[in-house]
């Protein structure tokens, strides 16, 4: 059954289009079920390397905001966990609720988190472009990082200066040094799984490695993120929340972890 807090849950404008694609077998997100997903000993420690300086600007897509980065070469980069090649970041973005209660893209136990970072990463190995990986198997790895309300946040206290400057659909500002190591948490623990792209065009192109160990933020931080809004300046305001796929069947997969 579902869990009460799914039933509440509006089902968001953004979503009329079909909630998977016709023929998808490995659509994102999902819950992951901690006693389902099985430990493989072959899964390497997740090495990752972001050069702050390869920092481009943040922007407001209508969707979410995000910090993008110059993956003109191979400067800030993750290899190693259940990746066979490097992966260039391209950019960072986040998924948050209109309240704590829900936010998060994915899921653990069906228990929501209150919002949800993605860093997204390409195969510059095998593929050109990132607009050929988005459409490759293996094209692109995405780490999931879970927000969870508690003590303030040092690093992403940064981005949250920033974020009054991109209140609007499409504005965007210089940005020039910013780690998002710094928004990892300490336990190399992860799951990982083979998924999609959450928003469309939904390509089944993604390694998802999403940490266990939540980070913390605190209220005043999450609710920076709900005054951004989805529109353009001099129409209607319409707060930026709610901005996550819903849940997405399993089918055929297996959630793998790297601790026991
Ligand atoms: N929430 S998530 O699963 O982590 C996710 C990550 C990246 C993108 C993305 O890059 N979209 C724009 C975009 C495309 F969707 C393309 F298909 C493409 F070719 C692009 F070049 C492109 F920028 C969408 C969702
Ligand atoms: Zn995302």
């Amino acid at each position: 059954a579902e869990p009460n807090s799914l039933r509440c849950l509006p089902v968001h404008p953004l979503w009329q289009s079909p909630l998977t694609i016709p023929g998808g077998t490995r659509q994102s997100p999902i819950n992951i079920q901690w006693r389902d997903s099985v430990y493989d000993p072959v899964l390497k420690p997740l090495k990752v390397s972001y050069d702050p300086t390869t920092c481009l600007h943040i922007w407001n897509n209508g969707y979410s905001f995000l910090v993008e980065f110059d993956d003109s070469a191979d400067r800030s980069i993750i290899v190693g966990g259940p990746l066979e090649n490097q992966y260039r970041l391209k950019q960072f973005h986040f998924h948050w609720g209109a309240i704590n209660e829900w936010g998060s893209e994915h899921t653990v136990d069906s228990k929501f988190y209150p919002a949800e970072l993605h860093l997204v990463h390409w195969n510059a190995v095998v593929y050109p472009t990132f607009e050929e990986a988005v459409m490759e198997g293996d094209g692109l790895a995405v780490i999931g990082v879970f927000l969870k309300l508690g003590a303030h946040h040092e690093g992403l206290q940064t981005l949250v200066d920033a974020l009054p400057a991109i209140k609007h659909k499409d504005t965007i500002i210089e940005f020039d040094v910013f780690d998002p190591s710094c928004l990892l948490p300490s336990c190399p623990d992860y799951w990982t799984y083979a998924g999609s792209l959450t928003t469309p065009p939904l390509t089944e192109s993604v390694t998802w490695i999403i940490k266990k160990q939540p980070i913390e933020v605190d209220e005043n931080q999450l609710e920076a993120f709900r005054m951004l809004l989805f529109t353009s300046d001099g129409e209607e305001e319409k707060r930026m929340v709610d901005n996550f796929r819903p849940l997405q069947p399993l089918m055929d997969r297996t959630v793998r972890s790297s601790f026991q």
